[in-house]
């Protein structure tokens, strides 16, 4: 197995070039976030703004609108209740995010189902949280057009996969990203990321990280990471990676580290991992 170590992130973070614009450095639209799960879809929203996508949209249950502009003005916001008006910012997406709080009932495999059909080449479509779990219970299949990156946690990918959590070597998960045709990113406490047909091993990440959300946040990463740089499966990689990174050099003096901290580190710890 590939071990996934800090070389990869000056391989990947470039110094930004000084004739560039908010366009240079791609759209992330996140859609998530139901009544009882708003923060989730705010975290992963802060993570694709805080690691460096030009422009942000979320997608969501019209009562989580005020909280994420109290955290992120930065974000543009559509009703998830109007889908129809998401589709064009969908559509023009360089990156989709969809899952993180999504819910699993009715209304949320509906807006998976929308978002799964408009999802096109040249598109990443990062599918995480409740996203991964409406897929594994019901018809549904991956779009063929986009690169599909999914975030399971273990639990999520025995659902996704059928592979028992005690099962999941690397080679049995190996078989079904191949035969999924997609990235497969498959958290614990030592991530290993299915890609190219080779298992890639993070080495990196602390217990300090065993808060709600965590995941979320790694899925607006990986969205933020994919926006702005050009080689795609590297990009998932290194937003691994780094989450993992920030989260050991906060664990140094806290006990916990929260979510929303790892986001507030990015830009300063991209600053200090960029190459020229
Ligand atoms: N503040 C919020 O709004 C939050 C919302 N969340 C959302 O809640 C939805 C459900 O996700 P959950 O993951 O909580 O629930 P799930 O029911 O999908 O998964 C949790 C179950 O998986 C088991 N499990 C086994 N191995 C695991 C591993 N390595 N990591 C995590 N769980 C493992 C747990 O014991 C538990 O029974 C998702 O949409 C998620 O995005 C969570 O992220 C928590 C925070
Ligand atoms: N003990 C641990 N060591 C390292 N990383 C951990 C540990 N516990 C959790 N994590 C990381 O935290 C994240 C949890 O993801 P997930 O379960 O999807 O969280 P949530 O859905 O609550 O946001 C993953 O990136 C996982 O690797
Ligand atoms: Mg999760």
């Amino acid at each position: 197995m590939k071990k996934i170590t800090d070389k990869i992130l000056t391989k990947v973070i470039r110094q930004r070039p000084a004739d560039s614009f908010k366009g240079t450095y791609g759209k992330v639209a996140l859609v998530g976030g139901s009544q009882n799960f708003g923060g989730a879809i705010i975290m992963a929203s802060l993570a694709a703004v805080y690691s460096g996508a030009g422009l942000v949209t979320t997608v969501s249950d019209s009562t989580n609108q005020t909280s994420l502009h109290d955290w992120l003005p930065e974000a543009m916001f559509v009703d998830n209740n109007q889908f129809e008006m998401a589709e064009p910012i969908l559509s023009a997406a360089t990156v989709i995010v969809i899952g993180p709080g999504l819910g699993t009932d009715e209304k949320a495999r509906t807006l998976l189902e929308r978002t799964f059909a408009l999802a096109k080449p040249g598109q990443v479509l990062v599918i995480d949280g409740s996203a991964l779990t409406l897929l594994a219970n019901s018809k549904l299949t991956l779009p063929s057009g986009p690169l599909n990156v999914l975030t399971p946690h273990q639990m999520e990918w025995q659902r996704v996969s059928g592979i028992k959590i005690a099962d999941q070597t690397p080679e049995a998960n190996l078989a079904v990203a191949n035969q999924l045709n997609a990235i497969a990113v498959i958290k614990s406490h030592r991530t290993q990321v299915c890609l190219n047909n080779q298992v890639y091993e993070n080495t990196g990440g602390t217990p300090a990280q065993a808060t709600g959300g965590m995941g979320d946040t790694l899925a607006g990463m990986i969205g933020g990471f994919t926006a702005q740089f050009a080689d795609k499966p590297a990009a998932v990689l290194a937003a691994v990676y780094a989450h993992s990174a920030i989260a050991d050099q906060l664990a140094k003096k806290q006990y916990v580290v929260l979510p929303h901290q790892i986001s507030e580190s990015l830009p300063e710890f991209m600053h200090a991992h960029q190459a020229n």
